[in-house]
């Protein structure tokens, strides 16, 4: 990573043609070998690849050459796709594969049917009436099976000429391989099925085993691929929440108009229990909005003019209208969209193992075929069995299943968590998120509503309320100048007790994690925390030291003002606990994570507000750019640290922690330095998410467990291990069966992670 990431342009490109995990990795090596490249994630269940790289020595068309000259294909996924019909493009020719490939299922079926009948007698030595002796002939089960192999299993051939020119072997190499071997000897022995019995020996033929494979794969195959359409479902469940048309203000009409033709600046006017086309400012009128689907809230939410509105969710009772802000592929929906489709083509760290695995794995097979062959030929001078094993070897040792494993868990477990409001930025924080054994939680804005209240104001001169009023005004006055949301309190509380706040001021300086400072009427103020005036300035704090101990206790932030350098009052600000936040820090105990407090915030207040929602540790009196510092101390202490924040001052912390949630209020999404957005407010969301990623790794661990345990012992068995000591032999035919649908029961596993409720 030599480059700077500003300097990196990414892509996610959709990707055709690839059926196993080992054209993941040849499309992988192809995409690392433009120069120019610096990363690049190939997800198979996903069918997408996400490329780093630099824009200035190579572009996105070469990218798609190097994809396309190893004989995949590859296009842009552009995030306008789904506003317009290039969505229902693609669903088209999905649809005709599947159709295909069922055909192609369908008649193989029937002639494999025909064959096992057929060979019914000879396989069991009884002479079943019903059973015509032709249908056992060499000849004619030849003619049935020619097309079987040739048309039906054609895919199996191209793609696996498709690896062999990237020097490369796939699951299509097996299948290619295996039943070829099954397919070409006996075509021999019908062939010179003469010859053979002149020299003593029975000639067999083996067709129909050739024949229930491809149908079998075939089969697996199209229950794979219908199940592997539902993995996606969420993402087409958020995209059919976008609106078809709006209702816009031209011209002086109201005009029915597609979404795609609505612009920044149109004034949409919105009905009872209409879908808001896009996102926009209510200027008119006021309703409540069930914003479910975007944020997962259930409550409705009440707007009236000036609030902000997110497309896609869905008005209520009162009737608006607004002026639309963000259009086509900045809206909120779309990027969460675009947010879960890289999250589901990422790949996580648990993925490595399979993928290396995968890579050396065909190769090895194949030689472990021709090693059962030659055993069994030299040794025990067995040509029949010799081609048998080798063809079950080469058909039960199928990595696919390896391959699906964990993208398919991935896109099911990112969808779900998009359901629940749930951002996850990729596959690696969806992994970590398990391991996870402490949450710190930034105070302000995160536990609590992050409005603060002035409270109580008292000053050194008593109860004159003129000089009171008097000192407010300057305070005010500086305070204008801040963002802080104490700030905003103060001045919204002098301007509630009828202050004018129009004056110029001097010399402002804003000290984070401190306080402000200004001269106001050739007065020097400084307002801020006790530390900050007693031992940075040298100030008198005596005076006020037990009225604000007293509010402290009571949770209060409290702000001390000083006039040309002494000490003249005292603010207590109040700010409400939200109320899910006491319920979320006690599950997340139950789930056995520890759970910290950071904040800027004296101790005694920090404190007090900690007991109130049950937080057992306290790290007080931060300064903003410590709080990163915190969480690296965290990090050493061998801890692995989440850190849930407001997600705008508090970057450097989400960025260091292993995890970082960002709080999204409302439409304001930052999903900069997070790992995980949380689009509603809602703390529960951060067990959610820490559940759903311990449910999903452990669905992953299943996969996995069940591809390995199938390989490794479906190998040696296959080569005939067994036989010595229990006679026992894997039947290619039954090795088919099972191949199949050992990918089948993946996928379904992976399926299962929808029934995942937070709970
Ligand atoms: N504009 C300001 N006016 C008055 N006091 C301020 C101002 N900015 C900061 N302070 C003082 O500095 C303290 C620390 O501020 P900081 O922004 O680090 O934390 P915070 O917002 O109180 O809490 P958190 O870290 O949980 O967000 C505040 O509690 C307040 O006493
Ligand atoms: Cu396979
Ligand atoms: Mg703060």
């Amino acid at each position: 990573m030599t480059t700077n990431k500003l300097e990196q342009e990414t892509t996610t490109l959709k990707l055709e043609g690839m059926s196993c995990a080992g054209c993941a990795s040849a499309i992988e090596k192809a995409i690392s070998n433009v120069s120019g490249v610096e990363t690049c994630d190939v997800n198979f269940g996903a069918e997408q690849a996400t490329v780093g790289f630099n824009p200035e020595t190579t572009n996105v068309e070469r990218i798609q050459k190097a994809v396309a000259d190893a004989g995949y294909g590859a296009s842009v996924y552009s995030q306008d796709d789904w506003l317009g019909g290039q969505q229902d493009e693609e669903k088209a020719k999905q649809e005709a594969a599947t159709k295909d490939l069922k055909r192609k299922t369908i008649v193989g079926g029937i002639i494999s049917a025909i064959l096992m009948v057929g060979g019914l007698p000879m396989m069991t030595g009884l002479d079943i009436p019903w059973i015509p002796h032709w249908l056992h002939n060499f000849w004619l089960q030849l003619v049935l099976t020619t097309p079987v192999q040739f048309w039906c299993g054609a895919s199996f051939y191209r793609n696996s000429w498709k690896a062999f020119k990237n020097r490369a072997a796939t699951m299509d190499t097996l299948i290619a391989l295996g039943t070829s071997a099954a397919y070409f000897y006996s075509l021999f022995v019908t062939l010179f099925s003469g010859v053979l019995r002149e020299q003593g020996i029975t000639p067999e033929v083996y067709y129909e085993t050739s024949a229930v494979i491809i149908t079998m794969i075939l089969l697996g195959n199209f229950f794979e691929l219908r199940a592997r359409d539902k993995t996606s479902e969420a993402i087409r469940k958020l995209m059919s929440l976008q609106a078809r048309s709006a209702r816009v203000i031209r011209d002086g009409e109201v005009q029915d108009i597609p979404i795609e033709a609505v612009q920044i600046g149109d004034v949409v006017v919105v009905r009872p229990g209409e879908k808001i086309p896009v996102d926009g400012e209510v200027i008119e009128g006021g309703s409540t909005v069930d914003e479910s689907m975007v944020t997962g809230e259930s409550m409705p939410v009440q707007k009236q003019a000036g609030d902000e509105v997110v497309g896609a969710t869905i008005n209520k009772t009162g009737s608006f209208q607004f002026r639309a802000t963000r259009v086509g592929k900045d809206t909120v929906l779309a990027q969460i969209v675009h947010l879960v489709q890289e999250a589901q083509g990422s790949k996580a760290p648990i993925q490595n193992l399979a993928d290396q695995i995968t890579g050396w794995f065909v190769p090895a097979v194949i030689a472990i075929a021709l090693l059962t062959f030659i055993i069994w030929f030299n040794a025990m001078g067995n040509l029949t069995l010799g081609i048998i094993n080798m063809v079950a070897v080469l058909i039960i040792a199928c990595p696919c299943t390896l391959g699906l494993a964990t993208p398919t868990s991935i896109m099911v477990g990112t969808g779900k968590g998009a359901e629940n409001g749930i951002l996850i930025k990729g596959a690696e924080s969806l992994q970590i998120a398990h391991e996870l054994n402490t949450i710190v939680f930034d105070k302000t804005g995160t536990l609590t509503v992050g409005k603060p209240k002035v409270t109580d104001f008292v000053t050194t001169i008593g109860n004159d309320g003129k000089k009171e009023l008097k000192l407010l005004r300057l305070v005010a006055l500086v305070e204008q100048q801040s963002e802080h949301p104490l700030a905003e309190a103060v001045v919204e509380y002098a301007q509630s007790q009828g202050i004018q706040l129009e004056e110029t001021i001097q010399n402002f300086n804003a000290i984070p994690g401190s306080g402000v400072e200004a001269t106001v009427s050739d007065r020097w103020l400084q307002i801020g925390t006790a530390r900050w005036l007693k031992e940075e300035i040298g100030i008198n704090t005596d005076f006020f030291s037990d009225q604000a101990q007293q509010w402290e206790a009571e949770g209060k932030t409290v702000i001390w003002i000083a006039v040309d350098g002494e000490l003249q009052g005292l603010i207590a600000l109040a700010d409400t606990v939200k109320p899910a936040s006491t319920e979320a820090v006690k599950a997340l105990r139950n789930l056995g994570l520890e759970v910290v407090m950071i904040t800027g915030d004296n101790e005694t207040t920090a404190n007090a507000i900690a007991r109130q929602v049950g937080i057992p540790r306290v790290m007080a009196q931060v300064r903003p750019d410590q709080k990163a510092e915190q969480i690296v101390a965290l990090q050493k202490e061998g801890k692995r640290v989440a850190m849930v924040g407001d997600g705008i001052n508090d970057a450097p912390a989400l960025a260091q922690a292993d995890v970082g949630i960002a709080i999204g209020t409302g439409t304001d999404i930052a999903i900069t330095a997070s790992d995980i957005t949380l689009i509603s407010g809602d703390l529960q969301g951060v067990v959610t998410a820490i559940q759903l990623s311990r449910a999903t790794i452990r669905n992953i661990r299943q996969n996995l467990f069940f591809a390995f345990v199938y390989n490794v012992a479906g190998i040696p068995i296959a080569a005939g291990i067994l036989y010595p000591f229990l006679g026992l032999l894997l039947n290619p035919i039954i090795a088919g069966a099972a191949m199949a649908f050992s990918s089948v029961s993946v996928v379904s596993n992976a399926l299962r992670l929808r029934n995942f409720k937070p709970s």
